[in-house]
């Protein structure tokens, strides 16, 4: 049963930018730790942005930059340049009600219900009447009234994000939401973040080291890299990008070695790496010397490839 969350009727922020649907925008972010050569550039000049309605996710190796992203989104640490878009309007105490965050394990009292949680933080917002509806929309509902220390943590998981929907929040940030979580866990959450999408046309930004899990769960990934973005776009372009040409020929070595890009001998063909549109020169060049093509066609990439591609490189 399609469960939706009560909708904000006040309107009371500068909508600005949000009428052309950008949610959350990042605008060249500095963060730096620490004084002197001994400190550390966490964010370089980070720009991205959120639209309503879409998923996205936020990924980078240790030590990336991502949870100092997410805790400066959440107001919890403040940058030293650049600023923070909250649907058109510079973050504030006013507008970040309009987030909902969990960028830290969520705090749950083992001895109060799911109920008791969220009513206690609907009875802070004035408005209980938001429990109901979010019990159903995290799949709590039937465990509304049981005690928090017998959960999964795909439970207690599913609890903490169903706290930051009190307030009626547009756009939720997650750090790390499978995290820990085993295969049902890890389904449910995703299966909550894509109906709280779809259904209730939440923006989310979600970081994670679990890129099959990414693939499947958001629209877009942004990458980061020494606190930069290294790439972004919808996973399905990223793929389709970086994906490699498979030729089957008769001869593959012969044809490996008359072709001016990186290849691979596998499968009874040639791997060719190179860019999507300089596909048509290098099978007319095939073809024109002669090779006997029975098969040729485009393998997708997965986000595990890009993602390692595009982090590769050393620190400079
Ligand atoms: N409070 C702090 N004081 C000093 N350095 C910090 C602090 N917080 C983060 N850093 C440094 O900033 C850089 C970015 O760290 P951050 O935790 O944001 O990365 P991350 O992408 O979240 O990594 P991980 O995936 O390991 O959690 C790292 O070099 C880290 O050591």
């Amino acid at each position: 049963m399609a469960v939706g969350l009560p909708q904000r009727s006040e309107e009371p922020y500068d909508m600005g930018v949000s009428a052309a649907g950008l949610a959350l925008q990042v605008v060249d972010v500095r963060k730096r730790f620490g004084r002197g050569n001994r400190s550390v550039l966490a964010l370089d000049d980070l720009s991205l942005s959120v639209h309503a309605g879409e998923v996205v996710g936020l990924l980078g190796p240790n030590g990336a930059g991502k949870s100092t992203l997410l805790r400066i989104i959440a107001g919890l640490i403040r940058q030293d340049a650049g600023e923070i878009r909250i649907f058109g309007a510079a973050a504030g105490p006013q507008n970040r009600r309009r987030l909902g965050m969990l960028v830290e394990a969520p705090a749950l009292y083992p001895f109060l219900t799911a109920r008791e949680h969220l009513d206690m933080l609907g009875r802070a917002e004035n408005n209980r009447s938001e429990v109901e509806p979010i019990l159903r929309r995290v799949g709590l509902f039937a465990a509304a009234d049981k005690k928090v220390a017998g959960f999964s943590l795909g439970m207690k998981q599913r609890l903490g994000i169903g706290c930051t929907l009190i307030g009626r929040p547009e756009a939720i940030v997650l750090d790390e939401p499978t995290n820990g979580l085993d295969p049902d866990g890890i389904q449910e959450v995703r299966a909550l973040i894509r109906d709280l999408s779809e259904k209730d046309g939440l923006a989310v930004l979600l970081s994670s080291h679990l890129l099959a899990e990414v693939e499947r769960v958001c629209d877009r990934v942004v990458i980061i890299n020494h606190g930069r973005l290294a790439a972004e776009g919808a996973v399905a372009d990223l793929t389709r990008e970086q994906g490699r040409f498979h030729l089957r020929v008769d001869n593959p070595q012969a044809v490996a070695a008359s072709i001016n890009h990186e290849t691979e001998l596998q499968e009874g063909g040639v791997f060719v790496r190179l860019e999507a549109s300089e596909v048509p020169d290098m099978l007319q060049a095939i073809i024109r010397s002669g090779a006997r093509v029975h098969e040729a066609k485009w393998v997708r990439s997965d986000l595990e490839q890009v993602f390692l591609s595009e982090t590769r490189e050393a620190r400079p």
